[in-house]
């Protein structure tokens, strides 16, 4: 997975993410205004080509060409490439790019994958005479047959050189599949269920050569093996690119999910001018990766400027060793994202270590419920149930402290037990999850879960919520309104506007923030970006907090900011991926903040 390095924040621009189905109706549109399918194809296959060609010279010649590379053939090395085709369009693509780069000068093996014998001799019947070899003649031939047979007849007629998978597929070490680029065109948009048989066989073979050979990877429009509207790889079968060439427009699925480590990078091969501005292809979600930029604070200001966060959590249940930690760490990311005060409603055992890492926290004991109402008057912002624990007793107070909230109007975020609390409500029909609904129509509720948090909201099996992730967040916004964050690699998040809903992908974090307690870091930066109601809006949004969150995450591991020297500037060791904490947050948290200052 790619780690960003964030001396300073980039700032690009979101990314518009759909679904195959939009992306078969944009070229479906393209054709039904009179443009050819296969010259659609033939555009994508050399515009592939190009693209292949810098990639092999920026990985084996160390250097970036020039953005229009001069085809030419090479007399000292040939570069070898082994081009792996399917049936489907995908693999046209595979087949003309073996064609260009046949022109080109580059030594050609394809392999096919799933073929019969009868898919060529069937092709020679319509094959056109190799001396009149050019894809225009074959493109004007038999229009009976599909485009992935005419680019067949195009690569087979400029003689390029193609073996069965199925004929060599027990010796990986034979020449014929040595290369220096390795090309995946098994599946595009159109893999609908799990690569079984030759398919499993071929997608893990091709892993191994490329990793035997030490060669590039490069897929063609999305890694074989991953579902292009969910992100989803079944059973871990999928192709491993170094780098994804991705036509028309960006998948969802390259960015969220398994998506996420099998992309490698991608590259966008736009193609047509689909029509943005049409419903049709309203993008599914936004790929985001920078947040917005802050605005220095007013001199004449003072602490209730910036808001008063009340975090309530951190309980024993009797017999139990508690949940402290949670609140702690949620309190204290509060503070890092800059919220005034802050006061921890949790259990009596814990405000001693409270106080101790966090004494700038006020704290208040969670079971004193007249307190703790009192303060949620008084609170500009309520973030709850960050181990806040799951008896009767604990589910009575989330109950009774989520009324008060409403009641005094207050913005709130509900993580971690909370939502636990929300799922055995929903299931006994209780009013306050009407309440809660309709309270988030005019105010600020945001909910947080993880996979398993939503699959027990949603009374599903986590793997039905894992395997359709974006159904899932739109089903929890539905059914409990508010705005959404569903945690994990490319985490989603559901924000609701005056007539709209808007989903963005978190294109930041790493798998070093798998680690307990991370989540109650981000309610903590959630509920600390919503104190500060100095800040507009946008700055102090659930996607916000999310970027933020995992810019943080990223900034503790990258190799490329300023803490690689060894030693940040607060004395901290570099961490890795392995052994990264949430405790070592709010300090990462605070550096982001800054650098959004800066930007
Ligand atoms: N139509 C066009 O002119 C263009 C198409 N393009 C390419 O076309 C691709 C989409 O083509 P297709 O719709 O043919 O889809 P694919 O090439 O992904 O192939 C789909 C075929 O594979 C089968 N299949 C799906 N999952 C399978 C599995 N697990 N095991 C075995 N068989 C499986 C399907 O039943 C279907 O027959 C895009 O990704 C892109 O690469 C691009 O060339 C742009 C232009
Ligand atoms: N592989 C990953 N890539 C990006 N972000 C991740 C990854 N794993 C976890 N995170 C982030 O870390 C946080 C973990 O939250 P959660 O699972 O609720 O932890 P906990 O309940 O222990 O606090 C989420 O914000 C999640 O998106
Ligand atoms: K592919």
């Amino acid at each position: 997975m790619q780690i960003h390095g964030h001396s300073s924040i980039d700032k690009k621009h979101p990314i518009s993410l759909y679904s195959s189905k939009q992306l078969y109706a944009m070229e479906q549109a393209w054709f039904s205004e009179g443009h050819d399918s296969f010259g659609l194809m033939q555009q994508a296959a050399w515009q592939m080509a190009k693209h292949i060609e810098q990639l092999y010279e920026k990985k084996y010649l160390n250097h970036h060409s020039s953005a229009s590379v001069n085809f030419s053939h090479r007399h000292n090395h040939q570069y070898r490439v082994s081009i792996w085709v399917g049936k489907g369009n995908n693999g046209g693509d595979g087949w003309l790019i073996a064609y260009y780069l046949k022109q080109a000068g580059w030594q050609v093996q394809i392999v096919t994958v799933g073929f019969e014998d009868s898919d060529f001799s069937n092709s020679d019947s319509d094959q056109v005479n190799s001396d009149k070899s050019d894809t225009t003649a074959i493109s004007n031939s038999k229009s009976s047959i599909t485009d992935a047979q005419k680019a067949l007849q195009v690569a087979r007629s400029a003689n390029c050189k193609y073996e069965r998978f199925e004929d060599s597929q027990n010796d990986l070490r034979s020449t014929a599949l040595q290369a220096d680029v390795y090309i995946d065109a098994l599946f595009g948009i159109g893999l609908d269920r799990t690569p079984e048989g030759i398919y499993k066989q071929a997608i893990r073979a091709f892993n191994e050569l490329t990793e035997q050979n030490n060669g590039l990877a490069i897929a063609v429009d999305i890694p074989s093996g991953v579902v292009a509207s969910t992100g989803e790889v079944f059973d871990r079968i999928a192709i491993k690119a170094d780098a994804t060439l991705c036509l028309i427009a960006r998948k969802f699925g390259l960015h969220t999910k398994d998506g996420v480590d099998y992309s490698g990078q991608v590259t966008d091969i736009p193609l047509i001018p689909y029509q943005v501005d049409n419903v049709a292809f309203e993008p599914v979600a936004k790929l985001i990766t920078t947040g917005q930029a802050f605005s220095p604070r007013r001199q004449n200001s003072y602490k209730g400027s910036y808001g008063h966060v009340l975090v309530i959590g951190g309980n024993r249940i009797d017999g139990s060793q508690g949940m402290g930690g949670a609140a702690i760490l949620s309190a204290s990311s509060s503070m890092a994202a800059g919220a005034g005060k802050i006061t921890v409603a949790c259990h009596e055992a814990f405000h001693g270590a409270l106080l101790t890492s966090l004494p700038d926290a006020m704290t208040i004991n969670l079971h004193d419920a007249q307190g703790v109402q009192h303060l949620i008057k008084a609170a500009s912002v309520v973030a709850i149930g960050m181990g806040l624990g799951r008896d009767d007793k604990a589910q009575a107070l989330f109950v009774n402290y989520i009324q008060a909230a409403m009641t005094a109007k207050k913005p709130i975020v509900i993580d971690a037990d909370g939502l636990y609390h929300l799922a055995s409500l929903q299931l006994k029909n209780d009013k306050l999850i009407s309440q809660l609904r309709e309270y988030s129509t005019d105010n600020e509720v945001c909910l947080t879960p993880h996979s398993g948090e939503a699959a027990k909201l949603l009374n599903k099996k986590i793997h039905e919520i894992e395997s359709d992730r974006l159904s899932a967040i739109k089903l929890c916004a539905q059914t409990y309104g508010g705005n959404w964050v569903l945690k994990g690699a490319g985490s989603l998040v559901l924000e609701r506007g005056l007539d709209q809903e808007q989903v963005y992908v978190c294109g930041v974090g790493n798998a070093g923030m798998a680690t307990a307690g991370m989540g109650d870091v981000l309610s903590g930066v959630i509920a600390g970006l919503l104190a500060q109601q100095d800040l507009e809006p946008e700055m102090r949004s659930l996607h916000q907090a999310v970027i933020i969150h995992g810019l943080a995450g990223d900034i503790l591991v990258s190799q490329t900011n300023q803490y690689n020297s060894g030693k940040s500037d607060r004395g901290h060791l570099l961490i890795g991926q392995r052994g990264l904490q949430a405790q070592d947050m709010p300090v990462a948290i605070r550096h982001v903040m800054q650098l959004l200052v800066d930007s």
